[in-house]
């Protein structure tokens, strides 16, 4: 298995402080991840780097074979789907949902003169089908609700056949419904033999889809732990990370956590 993403000694350094601290980590073929942490903790910072839009202040890191700071990244970018809110709100609200995910297919956020192949709108009718969106391809991304919009989020980043795929926390703001219908989703697409390497950033461990198999801790900038779910999802670790006794517990293929009552 061919490395994703790897990360040696990476450090981002703003004004005199590391949003993320030496960081050693890498993602193979294959893999799906998840990164863990605490607000503050660095897990945007870790997929900025990820993606390409950041670049280490110190250390060395290679995505899909290609070393930042020698590649160029406008060739880098395309290859890398991403779904985050900040990449939300770039989106026009005036815009159709299908319009939303063609647009994907070209690069950009919007393109309201484009002239899109017939193959094209097939895909992603395709990718808001698997996501639950038939209904909504006429409607404007303005008028979804959270949960629709996210979900027209991750059927935009897989539109350009990503070889990696980054979402940062697709069930933020999401209802119990919207939750349990998304993690059904993405376990789905995470046990997919033919879906990207998936790396996800969550606050909780309950988001954490079925089909998930690895998982990063970090805090402070720092990684705590990077491994298998099965060996590194225990309470001693999340206790460490989230910085409170915590009791983590796994429920067939989903896990939960829960905080020790106060003495
Ligand atoms: N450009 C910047 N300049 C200075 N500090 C920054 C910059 N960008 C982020 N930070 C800080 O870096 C730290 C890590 O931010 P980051 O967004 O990666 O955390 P996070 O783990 O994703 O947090 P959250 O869970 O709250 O979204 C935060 O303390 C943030 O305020």
């Amino acid at each position: 298995m061919s490395d994703v993403l790897e990360l040696v000694d990476v450090s981002v350094v703003r004004d005199g402080r590391a949003l993320v601290d030496d960081v050693s980590w890498s993602v193979k073929e294959g893999e799906r991840w998840i990164i863990l942490g605490p607000n503050g903790a660095g897990k945007t910072t870790l997929l900025n780097l990820a993606s390409s839009y950041l670049f280490p202040s110190a250390g060395q890191a290679t995505i899909l074979g290609e070393r930042l700071g020698s590649v160029d990244v406008f060739e880098l970018r395309p290859r890398i789907g991403v779904s985050s809110s900040g990449l939300a709100d770039k989106l026009p609200p005036g815009q159709t949902v299908l319009q939303t995910v063609l647009t994907a297919a070209y690069g950009m956020t919007a393109g309201w003169h484009e002239d899109y192949d017939a193959v094209d709108e097939d895909r992603a009718r395709a990718f808001l089908d698997r996501l639950g969106m038939n209904d909504f391809v006429d409607r404007s991304f303005g008028t979804l609700s959270e949960g629709e919009r996210k979900r027209t989020q991750i059927a935009r980043s897989m539109m350009a056949d990503p070889e990696l795929l980054l979402l940062d926390e697709p069930a933020a703001g999401l209802d119990l419904g919207g939750r349990e219908d998304l993690v059904r989703r993405l376990g789905r697409l995470a046990r997919d033999p033919f879906a990207p390497s998936m790396i996800m950033v969550t606050h909780h461990v309950e988001e954490i889809p079925p089909g998930f198999t690895h998982v990063l801790m970090i805090r402070q900038g720092k990684v705590l732990t990077a491994g298998p779910l099965e060996t590194e999802m225990n309470s001693a670790n999340l206790s460490r990370c989230f910085g409170l006794p915590l009791v983590v517990e796994r429920i067939g293929d989903r896990w939960t956590a829960n905080g020790l009552p106060l003495s």
